[in-house]
């Protein structure tokens, strides 16, 4: 019925890349190593969404000796995962997303990146939340070696999301609450 799933990625920087965070590219000196764009908040993403789902890892969905995926931009490997929950019978519920790195700043980019993964993933901007954190200058990301993600994702099934709505449109959820508010 719902389901949650968890997902984690890390990238090595390298200075000959450019640095692309939820689909949108971020002025940096420095890109992240990777065989594809190494859009390492997409891949906790990603990961998370197909945990969700019981459907392994972008590891198994997207090898990464395979030439097709060379440099590929993750929002098209996004987009397959969203079609294998779709394929599953789940829908996309919220997603809560983390980027451990000491630098660039990126709350600037915060409502970017929001608004990208909204728009690829057919979601509103409330479902999305993106922050990001510093590593307090400890551990590989706080050497500037690379950068970490986390992500967290709820999911619902259709059928059980498609009842929810029609409740909805019924008023059923307002005069519930308002049961419960006045109570
Ligand atoms: N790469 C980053 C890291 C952090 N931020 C913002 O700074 C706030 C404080 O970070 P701490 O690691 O010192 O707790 C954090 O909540 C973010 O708003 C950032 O924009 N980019
Ligand atoms: C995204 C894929 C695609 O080949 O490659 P990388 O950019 O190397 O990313 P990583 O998170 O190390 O592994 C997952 C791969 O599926």
């Amino acid at each position: 019925m719902f389901k949650v799933g968890f997902g984690y990625d890390s990238h090595r920087f390298d200075e000959n890349r450019k640095l692309f965070l939820g689909g949108v590219e971020i002025d940096s000196d420095y890109g992240l190593k990777g065989h594809s764009d190494a859009d390492v908040l997409l891949h906790a993403l990603m990961d998370a969404l197909l945990g969700a789902v019981g459907s392994g890892d972008i590891g198994s969905h997207f090898p990464d000796g395979d030439p097709k995926f060379k440099n590929i931009s993750s929002l098209k490997l996004l987009s397959e995962v969203k079609k294998e929950v779709s394929r599953k019978n789940f829908v996309i519920n919220n997603c809560d997303l983390v980027v451990v790195a000491e630098k660039p700043k990126l709350k600037p980019y915060r409502k970017r990146i929001t608004s990208s993964i909204a728009e690829n993933l057919n979601l509103d901007l409330q479902d999305i939340n993106f922050k990001a954190t510093t590593n307090e200058k400890m551990g590989f990301t706080g050497r500037r070696e690379g950068m970490a993600a986390y992500a967290v994702v709820s999911v619902v099934e259709k059928a059980l999301w498609q009842f929810l709505n029609k409740l909805n449109r019924k008023g059923v959820l307002d005069d519930v609450s308002k049961e419960y508010n006045d109570k």
